[in-house]
């Protein structure tokens, strides 16, 4: 049934079905293509035993997100724990207490989301987890380990991006000391489980299913407790401490907090990755692009002494305004999330538009990134400088981090961890396309868990050191000036 007050049903000729199959063949894009063909706000898809609204407004978005407790994300997360984490009975009972925060933000799912945010705001904690990231990315990219990986001349852009992320964003999270992923059948292990998640995530039968999907899994909890076994949170970034901290007052066992990790690694890695590799791509790619960082980061370099040169990331993050609005537009433009709600419910928003319980609400980032009315006629096209002049746009009109109560936590340290990649990689080397002369725009593709559109194919690429950096001994550090911060 539909109701008056609900956002226009949308017709499918497919009986029964609905829009499913529409959804499952064009993916998120099939959502802008009603939208533009009806030109609504909001609009209802059915499907199957349900219904989807889909929301293309950023106003409404925003009367969207102050309802965040009745149209809730909370349900995704406890979906995802049982799909995914293989929880006890206990924990999954635990993470569904108090969805609609009837008792206030107390219970295990507001209070972990809570000591999250709490560890990766800007602060003294993602101050020290920045600088262990910055000591393991400045590791990889030194001379010799890029001379290493370029073993026959070629690097693949994205996988090569993938093995120095993961290495620094987990020996961030989880401490240097007994960081899980040094093993690399944990890194293959982690990778696999991302590679089988749709497999993985219709839990049935998964060992059928997907044998190799089902080892890697079994593999990466078996790390983990190794891991919690030898005491490993205490070596940890204040995030994996304050998590488990809330996991013992709710009583989780050692197992359970165990599996929870495989969502903390999978937020933590699975965005940040393809995002750094396009923001190389796309800076190596435009000439006069890379002239202008390159000044624009070099008057940050101080050089005390002849053939050293040193940079203090903070200060170019804070600094170097094109960086900021680079990476700003690398994920404006290949963002592609959806950012569901589950209306927990009856919810009338806008005093319009009544959402009825049980339905499930999407505001698809890349219909909203190409809005011509929010972002000018240049809304498809990649524009480094977009965000230097951009006339204000409504917060919930960018869709990279989502937005609301469920706006993502790491999105400071995903921004400092890209913008490290860059200001440590443009003074020291160049980057040419492996094949030709001229870099080919590749063809992309979404991924059903991740926010971030990747290649179908890897791009290869030659990386060189470039003359004026050879012989010169580089130092990056990460030294956050308290009284800047409070300004
Ligand atoms: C470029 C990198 C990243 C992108 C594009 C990204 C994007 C997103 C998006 C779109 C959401 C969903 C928000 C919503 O639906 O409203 C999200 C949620 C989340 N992200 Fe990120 N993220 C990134 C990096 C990170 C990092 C580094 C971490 C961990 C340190 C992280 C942890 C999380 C968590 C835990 C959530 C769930 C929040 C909740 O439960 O409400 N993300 N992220």
């Amino acid at each position: 049934s539909h109701g008056p007050n609900e956002p226009r049903l949308i017709p499918s000729r497919i009986p029964f079905f609905g829009h499913l199959p529409g959804m499952i063949r064009h993916g998120s894009s099939y959502y802008g293509m009603i939208a533009k063909k009806h030109n609504l706000p909001i609009f209802t898809l059915g499907v199957p035993k349900s219904k989807i609204y889909i929301v293309t407004s950023p106003q409404l978005i925003s009367a969207i997100d102050r309802r965040s407790k009745t149209i809730s994300f909370a349900p995704y997360v406890v979906q995802f724990a049982k799909r995914m984490l293989k929880p006890s009975q206990h924990a999954i009972e635990k993470l569904g207490e108090n969805l609609l925060e009837e008792k206030g933000p107390v219970g295990l799912r507001p209070e972990t989301l809570k000591a999250m945010h709490d560890s990766l705001v800007p602060g003294p904690n993602l101050d020290a987890i920045s600088k262990v990231m910055l000591r393991g990315i400045s590791t990889y990219l030194d001379p010799a380990s890029v001379q290493e990986s370029s073993g026959s001349g070629r690097i693949r852009l994205f996988e090569w991006t993938r093995r120095f992320v993961t290495r620094a964003s987990t020996d961030a999270v989880y401490g240097p000391e007994k960081n899980p992923f040094h093993d690399p059948e944990v890194y293959d292990a982690f990778w696999t489980i991302d590679e089988q998640f749709i497999l993985l995530g219709l839990n049935v039968l998964p060992g059928l299913i997907t044998p190799r999907g089902s080892r890697a899994r079994k593999l990466f909890f078996d790390a983990m407790h190794r891991y919690y076994s030898e005491d490993g949170p205490s070596t940890a970034s204040a995030l994996i401490r304050s998590r488990h901290a809330v996991s013992l007052q709710h009583g989780l066992s050692q197992t359970d907090m165990e599996h929870f990790n495989l969502s903390v690694s999978y937020g933590l890695l699975v965005n940040t990755v393809p995002t750094a590799a396009w923001v190389l791509y796309h800076v190596y790619s435009d000439e006069s692009l890379l002239a202008s960082l390159r000044r624009d980061i070099g008057a940050f370099v101080r050089r005390e002494e002849e053939a050293t040169a040193s940079i203090n990331l903070p200060e170019v993050i804070a600094g170097c305004r094109l960086l900021d609005s680079l990476v700003r537009e690398v994920l404006r433009v290949h963002s592609t999330n959806a950012s569901g709600r589950v209306v927990l419910r009856d919810t009338l928003i806008d005093d319009r538009y009544m959402l009825k319980e049980g339905a499930t609400l999407l505001t698809p980032s890349a219909e909203l990134h190409r809005n011509a009315d929010v972002w000018g006629p240049t809304a498809s096209a990649f524009d480094a400088g977009r965000f230097l002049g951009q006339k204000k746009v409504p917060g919930s009109a960018y869709r990279a981090f989502g937005s609301g109560a469920s706006v993502c936590p790491g999105r400071f340290f995903a921004t400092n961890e890209i913008s490290a990649i860059l200001v440590m990689m443009l003074p020291r080397y160049d980057v040419s396309p492996a094949h030709g002369r001229s870099w080919v725009v590749p063809k992309t593709k979404s991924h059903i868990t991740t926010s971030i559109m990747t290649p179908v194919e890897d791009i290869e690429v030659r990386i060189t050191e470039r003359e004026e950096a050879k012989g010169v001994k580089w130092t990056f550090t990460w030294e956050a000036e308290e009284e800047k911060r409070q300004d």
